[in-house]
């Protein structure tokens, strides 16, 4: 499926990401692409990177009489608090459009009020989208139509995995996959700083960092076991990995992760407010 012509306000780091990974997978033409935001940089970056975009002054009239009036999906990707200021630029010309919000906490009926109409989905995607293996979930309101859910899930699943939830579902979707690759990353940085402590190269111990984060959630997801079942199986009786769980428990990782998670959602549920 080829996506219609779609402009996205933002073009930060979560916009490279999803919209890059989307022209990467082909699911979006470059040409098919128009940014607004407030920088010259920013503008720069994309049509360096993504020649045949087109570029717009965030509040200017070409904004609005060109890139929203042409397209058919308007994707908000500014911050949270930025929001407002968005939909005061483009207030009267979104009737019409497919609107898909991206930032974190802003409420379906913050944005419907906004847009004018209830054609609005909220998305929570994640950063890996740029490699094709973004982590996505969306609720919609009441006028988006089944083809639009089409359009949403062939744009977030040509990067990755997408799931429908309900929009109360969304602040822990935000604390598991949208906050989720920082954790795993802080992680992947951590197993290869042991590695160095070990007395590893760094990169020996990075490329092994990562490799066995890969290998192990391929494992989860192939093998269908249960995460808990897997790692029994790397434990031998009185070895070298029980000995590391034992660690782990006692510097409660469990708990600290269970908290991560509780702790961005609760940031998400304030940032509604
Ligand atoms: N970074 C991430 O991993 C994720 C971010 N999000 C959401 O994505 C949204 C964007 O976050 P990032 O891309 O990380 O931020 P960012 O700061 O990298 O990008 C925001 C962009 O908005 C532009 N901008 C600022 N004011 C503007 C205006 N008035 N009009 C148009 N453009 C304007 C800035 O120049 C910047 O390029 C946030 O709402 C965040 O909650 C959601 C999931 C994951
Ligand atoms: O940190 C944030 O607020 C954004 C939303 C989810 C990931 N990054």
């Amino acid at each position: 499926m080829k996506l219609p012509h779609l402009t996205v306000i933002g073009g930060g780091q979560m916009a490279r990401a999803l919209v890059g990974g989307m022209i990467d997978q082909s699911v979006l033409d470059a040409e098919k692409l128009s940014v607004i935001a407030n920088s010259e940089s920013t503008g720069q970056w994309w049509q360096e990177n993504y020649p045949g975009c087109e570029f717009y002054t965030a509040g200017s009239s070409e904004a609005t009489d060109k890139a929203i009036a042409g397209s058919e999906i308007i994707m908000l990707a500014v911050k949270p608090h930025i929001i407002p200021t968005v939909l005061a630029d483009t207030q009267g010309h979104l009737m019409g459009k497919l609107v898909i919000s991206v930032a974190a906490g802003v409420p379906l009926a913050k944005l419907t009020e906004g847009a004018g109409h209830k054609r609005v989905a909220r998305v929570m995607p994640n950063t890996p989208s740029l490699v094709g293996e973004g982590a996505s979930a969306y609720c919609s309101a009441d006028e988006v139509t089944a083809a639009d859910v089409e359009s949403i899930e062939a744009m977030l699943g040509s990067v990755g995995y997408v799931a429908p939830v309900t929009e109360g579902q969304l602040d822990a979707v935000t604390g598991v996959s949208g906050s989720g690759p920082a954790y795993v990353f802080l992680i992947i940085e951590a197993l290869a700083d042991g590695g160095v402590a070990a007395g590893l190269p760094r990169k020996t111990a990075l490329d092994l960092a990562i490799q066995t984060v890969r290998g192990a959630a391929t494992m989860v997801r192939d093998t269908g076991e249960h995460p808990g079942v897997l790692k029994d199986k790397v434990c031998s009786p009185g070895g070298t990995t029980i000995a590391a769980i034992r660690s782990l428990e006692q510097n409660a990782v469990r708990g600290a992760l269970i908290d991560a998670v509780a702790a961005s959602a609760g940031r998400s549920r304030e940032l509604a407010q």
